[in-house]
């Protein structure tokens, strides 16, 4: 699959993770920075992530920053985003299961992570249920 992964500097470390460990699965990752942990602007990134998924560059987008809060916030912006903040395994299934979640957004200050890891794995590996799901989704208006 075709992955768009971003962080701000406090998410940084655990995109650089996950993008690795997602080229090494076999995916297409587009990395839109950040490239270091110099202090930046998490809708720098959030906004090209959820770009790539609106325009259907990339099937999935992966957000980190600190809390997780300001990068879904800002890919929320986005026609055809459904960002989820994720931080429980169950959660991620929840977020593909019910709400077609398509961008895994992660709170790398507040969970370890081979917990991340886990959550996007299980995030990318869930499908979506549809049925009466669907009809929530499409009122959603995204
Ligand atoms: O989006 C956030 C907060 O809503 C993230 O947690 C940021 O990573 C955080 O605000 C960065 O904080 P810092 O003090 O500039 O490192």
């Amino acid at each position: 699959m075709k992955i768009a992964v971003g962080s701000d500097h406090a998410g940084f470390e655990y995109k650089k993770r996950l993008a690795d460990f997602l080229s090494q699965a076999g995916h297409e990752v587009i990395d839109f920075g950040a490239y270091s942990t110099d202090s930046a602007d998490y809708p720098d990134f959030a906004h090209p992530v959820a770009s790539a998924v609106e325009t259907g560059e990339a099937e999935f987008g992966v957000l980190c920053c600190g809390s997780g809060q300001g990068v879904t916030i800002t890919a929320n912006k986005h026609q055809g985003a459904r960002a989820a903040l994720i931080w429980q395994r169950d959660l991620a299934e929840l977020a593909r299961q019910h709400n077609n979640a398509n961008i895994i957004c992660i709170p790398a200050r507040f969970i370890a992570y081979e917990l991340a890891q886990t959550c996007v794995e299980t995030f990318l590996a869930t499908r979506f249920d549809g049925g009466r799901h669907a009809l929530r989704v499409a009122k959603m208006g995204c």
